[in-house]
């Protein structure tokens, strides 16, 4: 496998085309904010702040939030957990350019969840939903396995991480599903990327089971 390809994702403007099992797909195209369908999942919904602070974009996002080529922007990265487990890494650029009219609530974030504050504000144009089938490599997994308590430099120990993180979930997989979506607000652009993680298929199962138990 070329290192290129374990480092780049390639972005469909179709959710087929990442051919993501049924339940990962329900999740990868749901059209809500993620926080309420998140919630309705689980007992306790947490965004847990990782960092925000200026940073290289990766190279497969500079052009997608209008930088002529790879340089910094502002980053966000949030792992969201439900009932303490992680289902989504998510990781948002701004550019530098950005001022603060264009969005006025990112940098006071802390958090409060990105998302909710997007969907509630009436200026904010969403765009299309784009997919991707990423893989233990690529530099949002690395970023996901370290907040994990895993060692960026260890594939191995990577997916051990991970694997351990999940454990009732068991999936050992090298394929993880991802979406981002670019939004704009005046002259400002804001992509966000959303890898969802194993457990995040439990959380439906886990209501399914008490919705069976409670017919
Ligand atoms: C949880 C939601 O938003 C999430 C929160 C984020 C953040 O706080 O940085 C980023 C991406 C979203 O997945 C939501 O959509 O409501």
């Amino acid at each position: 496998m070329r290192a290129a390809s374990l480092r780049q994702a390639l972005w469909h403007r179709h959710v087929n085309a990442v051919n993501a099992p049924a339940a990962m797909r329900e999740w990868l195209t749901e059209g809500g904010s993620l926080t309420a369908r998140l919630s309705a999942h689980s007992g306790a919904f947490r965004v847990q702040r990782l960092h925000q602070h200026r940073a290289m974009c990766l190279p497969d996002e500079a052009r997608r939030i209008g930088l002529a080529r790879p340089g910094q922007a502002w980053e966000r990265e949030v792992l969201l957990r439900c009932d303490g487990r992680p289902v989504v890494f998510a990781h948002t650029v701004v550019p530098l350019s950005a001022s603060a009219s264009d969005w006025p609530l990112f940098s006071a974030l802390g958090e409060r969840s990105l998302g909710s504050t997007l969907f509630k504000d009436p200026q904010v144009r969403r765009g299309a939903l784009e997919f991707a089938r990423i893989r233990a490599g690529h530099p949002l997994m690395r970023r996901a396995f370290v907040a994990l308590g895993g060692d960026p430099h260890d594939a191995g120990l990577q997916d051990a991480i991970l694997h351990d993180a999940m454990a009732h979930h068991a999936t050992h997989q090298t394929i993880y599903y991802a979406r981002r979506c670019l939004y704009r607000r005046h002259q400002g652009a804001l992509l966000v990327t959303e890898v969802f993680l194993p457990p995040v298929l439990g959380l439906v199962a886990a209501t399914t089971n008490k919705n069976e138990m409670t017919l």
